[in-house]
């Protein structure tokens, strides 16, 4: 089918599930720890700052250009590939038809730009790295330097959209130095709670200052409406693009500081008139006609909802990440079977909960919205924000 995708609720047709394979380690270098720096994990309204171990070194001479490989279990990559072909195979079970990224090559290979170098992650949270909008893929301006080229991965399946008429755009590379990031947001969030020290900067021949660095992930779609959430300057200039890209076509609306980046563990919405959020206190955050909407909040999730991890693995997500659940339809969601609370309350608003296994969330930053891709979906360019 041809692409069309304009909300994340409606009938859904094709999607792209993402790959774990030869996932061996993370590379802790600036844009990394930048990136999952802030982990907020309050409850409702008090939030609160998690420590990330093991505590940063400190570059040493000769490091500058790279970082830290942190290794990943292999046990975790195992069972988190499990769970993704478990995923695939229940989308499948509803009739949807599944894409797979190419998996990435089992000697980890590298990224090098002028500027830098970093290890490649596999195509995992999908979502990040591409907004669908309507008719058009947009790759965007990616903030992790593993994932520079992430996309790349998805090229089989892009080509083949484009072939059945898909517009096709790619925000600008950024040259990526670490002056390219404003630090601002992760500076001024480290007020009352412990903080790994952000390294300092390093210079680069290749400085231009303040880039667009921006994920798809920080947008949610509502027909002509798309809602972005703002936190650094390195975001405002991806949402200044977007804006003047889509002009005419699509409105955006922004958020600010909703999170430090992404939105889908903040609030996703699930049919018109009803959000899934992590508490009420988001609701402020949002453009007017969104506040008017039903709000359902799940119950906040415990730690026996998790599995137990050991001191050398990084959780790189707060434990509201189950929120993130994948609509196959307006009154069908994919949920974590490790999360039946969450489950009930959505029963009790009239939805069907399809359980899916999915173990290890908190080791690989993502669930069921993160590792997908909705590509085909019945929903048009409708106004749901009047
Ligand atoms: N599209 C994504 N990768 N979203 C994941 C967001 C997770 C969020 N940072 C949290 O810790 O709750």
């Amino acid at each position: 089918m041809s692409l069309n995708s304009f909300d994340e609720w409606s009938p859904l047709r094709e999607v792209i599930v993402g790959s774990a394979k030869n996932y061996v380690s993370h590379e802790r270098e600036l844009s990394f720890e930048l990136f999952f720096h802030d982990n907020i994990a309050g409850d409702n309204d008090a939030a609160r700052l998690e420590w990330y171990y093991p505590r940063l070194r400190s570059r040493g001479e000769g490091e500058a250009a790279g970082g830290t490989r942190v290794p990943v279990k292999r046990r975790y990559v195992d069972e988190l590939n499990e769970d993704l072909q478990g995923l695939a195979d229940t989308l499948a079970s509803l009739g949807v038809t599944v894409h797979r990224p190419t998996d990435v090559a089992p000697e980890t290979g590298s990224v090098h730009t002028p500027a830098w170098s970093a290890s490649v992650v596999p195509p995992l949270n999908i979502r990040d790295n591409t907004l669908i909008v309507g008719d058009e893929i947009i790759e965007t301006s990616p903030m992790i330097r593993s994932r520079y080229f992430e996309t790349q991965l998805l090229k089989p399946v892009f080509q083949e959209y484009f072939r059945r008429g898909a517009r096709w755009s790619v925000m600008p590379r950024p040259l990526m130095t670490d002056a390219s990031f404003d630090l601002s947001y992760a500076r001024s969030s480290s007020a009352g709670g412990p903080m790994e020290p952000i390294e300092d900067p390093k210079p680069s021949r290749y400085d231009v200052g303040h880039e667009m660095l921006f994920d798809a992930a920080q947008c949610l779609r509502f027909g002509r409406d798309i809602v972005a959430n703002v936190s650094t300057r390195n975001h405002e200039l991806g949402v200044d693009w977007l804006e003047r890209h889509l002009e005419g076509r699509f409105r955006i609306h922004r958020v600010h500081k909703l999170s430090d980046s992404h939105i889908d563990s903040m609030v996703l919405a699930l049919r018109p008139g009803t959000l899934l959020c992590r508490s009420e206190a988001v609701l402020e955050y949002l453009p007017e006609p969104l506040r008017k909407w039903d709000v359902i909040v799940p119950p906040t999730p415990e730690s026996y909802n998790f599995p137990q991890y050991e001191d050398d693995d990084l959780i790189l997500t707060s434990r509201y990440i189950d929120l993130n659940v994948l609509s196959v339809s307006p009154d069908t969601v994919l949920v974590n079977e490790a999360c039946p609370e969450l489950m009930r309350e959505l029963e009790r608003h009239g939805f069907t909960a399809v359980p899916v296994r999915h173990r290890h969330r908190r080791l690989f930053g993502g669930g069921f919205h993160c590792f997908t891709l909705d590509t085909v979906r019945d929903g048009g360019i409708e106004d749901y924000l009047v």
